[in-house]
């Protein structure tokens, strides 16, 4: 990431909006914005392909229906206007095929393609398709409830507002009653 010019656009914005960046208080304020925007937006650059990469690993497992790992928590910023969604909740199903992924690795994913400028229905479609390659099904389902900033605290403002997308593939996509299993287990 290109430290240098993420310092000189925090100083940019501090002076179109009319603040000072010399005073004392926002003295270090660029550099803070720097390592934020580092943190935040770490995989820009890095593809699905390659986050399936970094948290392949898989263990040998009995057979068994579906895992779902429910209610993972993450933030992530809308591409319209680079605004907080927060409060999300991600719940991922798949149907394991000889193998299973360790389950933090399900929770890793989910965060890595949140370290973007997202919509929430890409951030279901990233997790789903990164799932598929990493455990070898095509049985995966993905459900994500959130909020956006951009929605409750700006513009239209209307707090408390949510929104529920389902990115499903596979046989989470042909049955119908495996799907309804998927959203039981999601509980809600
Ligand atoms: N589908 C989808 N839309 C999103 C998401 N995050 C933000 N948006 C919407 O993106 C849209 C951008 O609309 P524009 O009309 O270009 O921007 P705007 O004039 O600031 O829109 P308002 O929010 O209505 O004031 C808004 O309706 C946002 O609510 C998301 O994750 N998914
Ligand atoms: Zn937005």
């Amino acid at each position: 990431m290109d430290r240098k010019k993420l310092e000189e656009a925090a100083r940019l914005i501090i002076e179109a909006v009319g603040d000072d960046p010399g005073r004392e208080g926002l003295l270090e304020t660029p550099k803070r914005f720097a390592d934020m925007m580092e943190e935040q937006f770490k995989y820009c650059s890095i593809s699905n392909d390659e986050i399936a990469r970094e948290f392949d690993k898989t263990f040998e497992s009995p057979e068994s229906d579906m895992v779902v790992v429910k209610d993972i928590e993450i933030f992530s910023h809308c591409e319209h206007h680079i605004a907080l969604m927060y409060n999300m909740k991600v719940t991922v199903g798949y149907m394991p095929k000889g193998r299973v992924i360790g389950l933090s690795k399900i929770a890793r994913i989910a965060d890595a393609v949140s370290r973007r400028f997202q919509i929430q229905e890409r951030i279901g479609t990233d997790i789903r398709d990164i799932m598929k390659k990493v455990t070898g099904s095509d049985d995966v389902a993905v459900l994500i409830d959130g909020e956006h900033s951009c929605m409750t605290a700006r513009g239209i403002k209307k707090p408390g507002t949510r929104t529920r997308t389902v990115s499903v593939s596979g046989a989470f996509k042909k049955d119908i009653e495996l799907r309804k299993e998927f959203l039981m287990l999601a509980g809600k």
